[in-house]
Protein backbone atom coordinates (compact mmCIF):
# COMPACT_ATOMS: atom_id res chain seq x y z
CA UNK A 1 0.00 0.00 0.00
CA UNK A 2 1.78 3.26 -0.83
CA UNK A 3 2.08 5.43 2.11
CA UNK A 4 2.16 9.08 2.36
CA UNK A 5 3.90 9.10 5.62
CA UNK A 6 6.86 6.96 5.01
CA UNK A 7 7.41 8.57 0.77
CA UNK A 8 7.90 12.06 2.89
CA UNK A 9 10.00 10.86 5.53
CA UNK A 10 12.54 9.37 2.79
CA UNK A 11 12.22 11.98 0.84
CA UNK A 12 13.26 14.47 3.82
CA UNK A 13 15.85 12.20 4.62
CA UNK A 14 17.08 12.39 0.89
CA UNK A 15 16.96 16.03 0.84
CA UNK A 16 19.18 16.54 4.51
CA UNK A 17 21.43 14.53 3.26
CA UNK A 18 21.73 16.32 -0.06
CA UNK A 19 22.06 19.44 1.61
CA UNK A 20 25.14 17.72 3.51
CA UNK A 21 27.04 16.12 0.68
CA UNK A 22 27.17 19.61 -0.51
CA UNK A 23 29.27 20.45 2.17
CA UNK A 24 31.25 17.35 3.21
CA UNK A 25 31.95 14.35 0.98
CA UNK A 26 31.94 12.30 3.69
CA UNK A 27 27.89 12.22 3.51
CA UNK A 28 28.08 11.38 0.19
CA UNK A 29 28.75 8.07 1.05
CA UNK A 30 25.86 8.01 2.93
CA UNK A 31 23.69 9.06 0.38
CA UNK A 32 24.83 6.56 -1.88
CA UNK A 33 24.08 3.68 0.60
CA UNK A 34 20.94 5.56 1.67
CA UNK A 35 18.88 3.56 -1.35
CA UNK A 36 19.29 -0.21 -0.22
CA UNK A 37 19.36 0.97 3.55
CA UNK A 38 15.62 2.11 2.84
CA UNK A 39 14.73 -0.02 -0.13
CA UNK A 40 15.79 -3.77 2.58
CA UNK A 41 13.34 -3.24 5.19
CA UNK A 42 10.34 -3.30 2.38
CA UNK A 43 11.80 -6.78 1.29
CA UNK A 44 9.35 -9.02 1.74
CA UNK A 45 11.38 -11.99 2.28
CA UNK A 46 13.62 -10.55 4.76
CA UNK A 47 11.08 -8.94 6.56
CA UNK A 48 7.58 -10.86 6.43
CA UNK A 49 5.64 -8.35 8.66
CA UNK A 50 6.80 -5.14 6.82
CA UNK A 51 3.53 -5.01 4.69
CA UNK A 52 1.29 -5.34 7.37
CA UNK A 53 3.10 -2.56 9.58
CA UNK A 54 2.77 -0.09 6.18
CA UNK A 55 -0.50 -1.02 6.09
CA UNK A 56 -1.53 -0.03 9.22
CA UNK A 57 0.51 3.10 9.00
CA UNK A 58 -1.02 4.32 5.32
CA UNK A 59 -4.14 4.14 7.26
CA UNK A 60 -3.91 6.18 10.23
CA UNK A 61 -5.97 9.02 10.45
CA UNK A 62 -5.57 12.67 9.01
CA UNK A 63 -6.21 14.55 12.15
CA UNK A 64 -6.71 18.56 12.63
CA UNK A 65 -3.36 19.00 15.09
CA UNK A 66 -3.33 22.03 17.24
CA UNK A 67 0.09 21.57 18.37
CA UNK A 68 3.09 18.71 19.81
CA UNK A 69 4.81 18.73 22.47
CA UNK A 70 8.30 16.93 21.97
CA UNK A 71 9.57 18.80 24.85
CA UNK A 72 7.24 16.90 27.26
CA UNK A 73 7.72 13.97 29.33
CA UNK A 74 4.89 12.56 27.83
CA UNK A 75 5.14 12.90 24.30
CA UNK A 76 2.23 14.88 22.84
CA UNK A 77 0.36 15.52 19.88
CA UNK A 78 -2.92 17.39 20.67
CA UNK A 79 -4.98 16.72 18.36
CA UNK A 80 -9.27 16.68 18.53
CA UNK A 81 -10.31 12.91 17.42
CA UNK A 82 -13.92 12.25 16.41
CA UNK A 83 -14.98 9.03 17.36
CA UNK A 84 -14.63 7.14 14.82
CA UNK A 85 -10.98 8.44 14.11
CA UNK A 86 -9.62 7.49 17.78
CA UNK A 87 -11.09 4.16 17.24
CA UNK A 88 -9.25 3.66 14.16
CA UNK A 89 -6.50 5.47 15.44
CA UNK A 90 -6.08 3.02 18.25
CA UNK A 91 -6.96 -0.40 16.57
CA UNK A 92 -4.20 0.57 13.70
CA UNK A 93 -1.66 1.30 16.54
CA UNK A 94 -2.22 -1.45 18.67
CA UNK A 95 -1.12 -3.43 15.47
CA UNK A 96 1.51 -2.45 15.89
CA UNK A 97 2.47 -3.99 19.68
CA UNK A 98 4.30 -4.31 21.83
CA UNK A 99 5.32 -0.83 22.20
CA UNK A 100 8.46 -0.54 24.60
CA UNK A 101 9.70 2.87 24.39
CA UNK A 102 7.02 6.11 25.15
CA UNK A 103 4.90 6.88 26.21
CA UNK A 104 3.34 9.49 23.83
CA UNK A 105 -0.31 10.65 23.86
CA UNK A 106 -2.77 11.70 20.79
CA UNK A 107 -5.21 13.98 21.53
CA UNK A 108 -6.17 16.32 24.22
CA UNK A 109 -7.13 15.86 27.47
CA UNK A 110 -10.40 17.40 27.10
CA UNK A 111 -11.76 14.75 24.49
CA UNK A 112 -10.81 11.68 22.99
CA UNK A 113 -6.73 11.00 23.63
CA UNK A 114 -5.16 7.38 22.94
CA UNK A 115 -2.17 7.19 25.45
CA UNK A 116 0.22 5.03 24.24
CA UNK A 117 1.64 3.75 28.31
CA UNK A 118 4.93 1.76 26.74
CA UNK A 119 6.39 -1.20 28.74
CA UNK A 120 9.68 1.77 29.65
CA UNK A 121 9.15 4.88 31.09
CA UNK A 122 11.14 5.89 28.67
CA UNK A 123 11.48 9.66 29.92
CA UNK A 124 12.85 8.57 33.37
CA UNK A 125 16.01 8.03 31.25
CA UNK A 126 15.68 11.04 29.79
CA UNK A 127 15.78 12.39 32.93
CA UNK A 128 18.67 10.88 34.02
CA UNK A 129 20.54 11.95 30.91
CA UNK A 130 19.57 15.40 29.69
CA UNK A 131 20.90 17.41 32.50
CA UNK A 132 24.70 16.54 31.07
CA UNK A 133 24.63 16.72 27.61
CA UNK A 134 26.16 19.27 25.87
CA UNK A 135 23.22 21.60 24.85
CA UNK A 136 21.37 20.18 21.49
CA UNK A 137 20.48 22.87 20.20
CA UNK A 138 21.63 23.36 16.60
CA UNK A 139 24.05 19.82 16.53
CA UNK A 140 23.45 17.14 14.62
CA UNK A 141 22.63 14.43 16.49
CA UNK A 142 22.81 10.17 15.58
CA UNK A 143 20.76 8.24 18.12
CA UNK A 144 21.94 4.59 17.72
CA UNK A 145 19.39 1.77 18.60
CA UNK A 146 16.70 4.67 19.14
CA UNK A 147 14.34 2.12 19.35
CA UNK A 148 10.30 3.74 18.38
CA UNK A 149 12.35 6.86 18.62
CA UNK A 150 10.92 8.96 21.88
CA UNK A 151 14.43 10.08 22.51
CA UNK A 152 15.37 11.00 19.03
CA UNK A 153 12.02 12.81 19.36
CA UNK A 154 13.25 14.11 22.80
CA UNK A 155 16.34 15.41 21.35
CA UNK A 156 14.31 17.42 18.70
CA UNK A 157 12.41 18.64 21.35
CA UNK A 158 15.78 20.06 23.12
CA UNK A 159 16.51 21.95 19.87
CA UNK A 160 18.78 19.69 17.51
CA UNK A 161 19.04 20.96 14.24
CA UNK A 162 18.60 17.07 12.92
CA UNK A 163 18.42 13.88 14.43
CA UNK A 164 18.99 10.70 12.56
CA UNK A 165 17.78 7.46 14.67
CA UNK A 166 19.25 3.97 13.32
CA UNK A 167 17.74 1.06 14.52
CA UNK A 168 17.38 -2.32 12.34
CA UNK A 169 14.18 -3.46 14.17
CA UNK A 170 11.55 -3.18 11.52
CA UNK A 171 8.78 -2.47 14.04
CA UNK A 172 10.06 0.03 16.21
CA UNK A 173 10.79 2.01 12.29
CA UNK A 174 7.30 1.32 11.75
CA UNK A 175 6.15 2.71 14.92
CA UNK A 176 8.32 6.02 14.57
CA UNK A 177 6.47 6.42 11.18
CA UNK A 178 3.12 5.90 13.08
CA UNK A 179 4.23 9.08 15.26
CA UNK A 180 5.40 10.37 12.71
CA UNK A 181 2.34 10.92 10.92
CA UNK A 182 0.91 12.91 13.96
CA UNK A 183 4.13 15.04 14.07
CA UNK A 184 3.72 15.83 10.60
CA UNK A 185 5.05 19.69 9.61
CA UNK A 186 5.06 20.52 13.48
CA UNK A 187 8.60 18.65 13.35
CA UNK A 188 9.64 21.49 10.55
CA UNK A 189 7.76 24.24 11.75
CA UNK A 190 10.20 24.19 15.32
CA UNK A 191 13.05 24.53 13.07
CA UNK A 192 12.34 27.59 11.54
CA UNK A 193 13.88 26.46 8.33
CA UNK A 194 11.28 24.38 6.86
CA UNK A 195 12.88 21.35 6.59
CA UNK A 196 11.88 18.47 9.00
CA UNK A 197 14.41 17.65 11.68
CA UNK A 198 13.99 13.86 12.68
CA UNK A 199 15.31 11.08 10.64
CA UNK A 200 14.91 7.42 10.66
CA UNK A 201 17.05 4.72 9.14
CA UNK A 202 16.44 1.12 9.96
CA UNK A 203 19.74 -0.06 9.90
CA UNK A 204 22.44 -1.10 12.49
CA UNK A 205 25.44 0.15 13.39
CA UNK A 206 27.88 -1.29 11.58
CA UNK A 207 26.08 -0.77 8.08
CA UNK A 208 27.38 2.81 8.62
CA UNK A 209 30.11 4.08 7.04
CA UNK A 210 33.44 3.74 8.85
CA UNK A 211 34.97 7.12 9.38
CA UNK A 212 31.51 9.95 9.04
CA UNK A 213 32.21 12.40 11.71
CA UNK A 214 28.76 14.25 10.30
CA UNK A 215 27.52 14.08 14.13
CA UNK A 216 28.37 16.92 17.09
CA UNK A 217 26.62 14.10 19.75
CA UNK A 218 26.10 10.31 19.17
CA UNK A 219 24.06 8.98 21.69
CA UNK A 220 24.19 4.90 22.40
CA UNK A 221 21.60 3.85 24.69
CA UNK A 222 20.87 0.03 25.69
CA UNK A 223 22.95 -0.72 22.75
CA UNK A 224 26.66 -1.69 23.57
CA UNK A 225 25.82 -4.78 26.01
CA UNK A 226 23.64 -6.75 22.97
CA UNK A 227 27.17 -6.34 21.15
CA UNK A 228 29.68 -9.25 20.84
CA UNK A 229 32.74 -6.85 20.15
CA UNK A 230 32.55 -3.71 22.63
CA UNK A 231 35.35 -2.03 21.39
CA UNK A 232 34.28 -2.05 17.29
CA UNK A 233 31.11 -0.94 18.55
CA UNK A 234 32.99 1.86 20.64
CA UNK A 235 35.27 2.79 17.96
CA UNK A 236 32.36 2.58 15.16
CA UNK A 237 30.65 5.08 17.41
CA UNK A 238 33.79 7.68 17.69
CA UNK A 239 34.01 7.25 13.57
CA UNK A 240 30.71 9.07 13.66
CA UNK A 241 31.39 12.30 15.23
CA UNK A 242 32.73 15.41 14.67
CA UNK A 243 36.41 16.45 16.49
CA UNK A 244 35.43 17.66 19.53
CA UNK A 245 32.35 15.79 19.36
CA UNK A 246 30.25 14.10 22.46
CA UNK A 247 29.29 10.32 22.70
CA UNK A 248 27.20 9.65 25.20
CA UNK A 249 27.29 6.08 26.12
CA UNK A 250 24.21 4.47 28.61
CA UNK A 251 24.66 0.67 29.01
CA UNK A 252 23.99 -2.37 31.54
CA UNK A 253 26.90 -2.37 34.48
CA UNK A 254 28.12 -3.91 37.48
CA UNK A 255 29.92 -3.32 40.77
CA UNK A 256 32.93 -3.64 41.21
CA UNK A 257 36.81 -1.79 40.37
CA UNK A 258 38.44 -1.46 37.13
CA UNK A 259 38.59 -5.45 35.88
CA UNK A 260 35.39 -6.20 36.68
CA UNK A 261 33.14 -7.18 33.79
CA UNK A 262 30.52 -10.01 33.61
CA UNK A 263 29.75 -12.18 30.99
CA UNK A 264 26.81 -13.81 31.33
CA UNK A 265 27.05 -17.81 30.50
CA UNK A 266 23.65 -18.34 29.00
CA UNK A 267 20.70 -15.58 29.62
CA UNK A 268 20.79 -12.47 31.47
CA UNK A 269 17.29 -11.33 32.64
CA UNK A 270 15.85 -13.93 30.13
CA UNK A 271 18.02 -11.71 27.28
CA UNK A 272 19.85 -13.88 25.01
CA UNK A 273 21.76 -11.81 23.64
CA UNK A 274 23.97 -10.01 25.90
CA UNK A 275 27.54 -10.13 25.96
CA UNK A 276 30.10 -7.68 28.08
CA UNK A 277 28.45 -5.58 31.69
CA UNK A 278 31.61 -3.90 32.96
CA UNK A 279 31.41 -1.68 35.86
CA UNK A 280 31.74 1.79 35.37
CA UNK A 281 35.62 1.87 36.12
CA UNK A 282 36.15 -1.07 33.34
CA UNK A 283 33.68 1.03 31.61
CA UNK A 284 35.62 4.21 31.88
CA UNK A 285 38.39 2.62 30.45
CA UNK A 286 37.56 1.03 27.75
CA UNK A 287 36.09 4.57 26.42
CA UNK A 288 39.82 5.37 27.47
CA UNK A 289 41.09 2.96 25.49
CA UNK A 290 39.09 3.55 22.52
CA UNK A 291 40.69 6.46 22.48
CA UNK A 292 37.88 9.09 23.92
CA UNK A 293 38.85 12.04 26.53
CA UNK A 294 37.16 13.14 29.36
CA UNK A 295 35.60 10.22 30.19
CA UNK A 296 33.11 10.67 33.17
CA UNK A 297 30.50 8.61 34.41
CA UNK A 298 26.63 11.10 35.12
CA UNK A 299 24.49 8.01 36.60
CA UNK A 300 24.22 5.28 37.68
CA UNK A 301 20.35 3.81 37.87
CA UNK A 302 19.12 0.41 39.21
CA UNK A 303 15.91 -0.41 36.86
CA UNK A 304 12.59 -0.49 39.51
CA UNK A 305 9.69 -2.39 37.88
CA UNK A 306 7.79 1.23 37.81
CA UNK A 307 10.48 1.86 35.30
CA UNK A 308 10.21 -1.36 32.85
CA UNK A 309 6.68 -3.40 33.33
CA UNK A 310 3.98 -5.02 31.55
CA UNK A 311 1.64 -2.55 30.26
CA UNK A 312 -2.24 -3.00 27.87
CA UNK A 313 0.79 -2.09 25.06
CA UNK A 314 3.27 -4.38 25.59
CA UNK A 315 1.61 -7.32 27.18
CA UNK A 316 4.29 -10.12 27.31
CA UNK A 317 6.71 -10.63 30.40
CA UNK A 318 8.76 -7.70 31.57
CA UNK A 319 11.16 -7.08 34.08
CA UNK A 320 9.17 -8.25 37.30
CA UNK A 321 9.20 -11.74 35.39
CA UNK A 322 12.54 -11.50 34.93
CA UNK A 323 14.15 -10.88 38.53
CA UNK A 324 14.25 -13.95 41.28
CA UNK A 325 10.92 -13.59 43.25
CA UNK A 326 12.28 -14.10 46.50
CA UNK A 327 15.71 -11.72 45.94
CA UNK A 328 14.58 -8.85 43.52
CA UNK A 329 18.14 -7.57 43.68
CA UNK A 330 19.08 -10.84 41.41
CA UNK A 331 17.64 -12.04 38.01
CA UNK A 332 16.24 -15.52 37.40
CA UNK A 333 19.74 -16.69 36.62
CA UNK A 334 21.26 -15.47 40.01
CA UNK A 335 23.58 -12.59 38.27
CA UNK A 336 23.13 -9.03 39.67
CA UNK A 337 19.25 -7.22 38.63
CA UNK A 338 19.62 -4.88 35.96
CA UNK A 339 21.87 -1.56 36.90
CA UNK A 340 22.39 1.16 34.05
CA UNK A 341 25.21 4.19 33.92
CA UNK A 342 25.44 6.98 31.85
CA UNK A 343 28.91 7.97 30.48
CA UNK A 344 29.99 11.28 28.38
CA UNK A 345 32.86 11.48 26.57
CA UNK A 346 34.90 13.79 24.16
CA UNK A 347 36.16 12.75 20.90
N1 LIG B 1 23.79 -3.25 16.04
C1 LIG B 1 22.82 -2.41 16.36
N2 LIG B 1 22.84 -1.14 15.90
C2 LIG B 1 21.86 -0.28 16.22
N3 LIG B 1 20.81 -0.62 17.01
C3 LIG B 1 20.77 -1.87 17.48
C4 LIG B 1 21.75 -2.81 17.20
N4 LIG B 1 21.43 -3.97 17.82
C5 LIG B 1 20.29 -3.76 18.47
N5 LIG B 1 19.86 -2.49 18.26
C6 LIG B 1 18.66 -1.82 18.78
O1 LIG B 1 19.00 -1.29 20.03
C7 LIG B 1 17.83 -1.12 20.81
C8 LIG B 1 18.12 -1.55 22.23
S1 LIG B 1 16.89 -1.04 23.40
C9 LIG B 1 17.35 0.63 23.73
C10 LIG B 1 16.42 1.64 23.12
C11 LIG B 1 16.70 3.10 23.49
N6 LIG B 1 17.99 3.55 22.91
C12 LIG B 1 16.70 3.31 24.96
O2 LIG B 1 17.77 3.55 25.51
O3 LIG B 1 15.64 3.24 25.55
C13 LIG B 1 17.48 -1.91 24.78
C14 LIG B 1 16.82 -1.55 26.03
O4 LIG B 1 15.75 -2.11 26.27
O5 LIG B 1 17.34 -0.72 26.76
C15 LIG B 1 16.74 -1.94 20.14
O6 LIG B 1 15.78 -1.08 19.62
C16 LIG B 1 17.48 -2.72 19.07
O7 LIG B 1 16.69 -2.94 17.91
Amino acid sequence: MLNDTIIHAERELYLTLLAWAQQQPNAYEWLKQLPTWLNDIKDKANYAHAPGYQASVARLPNLIVDNVQLDNDTLTINATLTDSEYKQATALLKQLMPWRKGPFQIGNDEGNSIFIDTEWHSDWKWQRVAPYLSPLKGRRVLDVGGGSGYHGWRMAGAGADTVIIIDPSCLFYHQFMAIRHFVGRADADAHGKGRYRTHYIPVPLEALPENSQLFDTVFSMGVLYHRQSPFEHLQKLKGQLVKGGELVLETLVIDGGANTVLVPHDRYAQMNNVYFLPSVAALIGWLEKAGFSEVRCVDVAVTSTDEQRKTEWMTYHSLADFLDSNDPTKTIEGYPAPMRATLIAKK
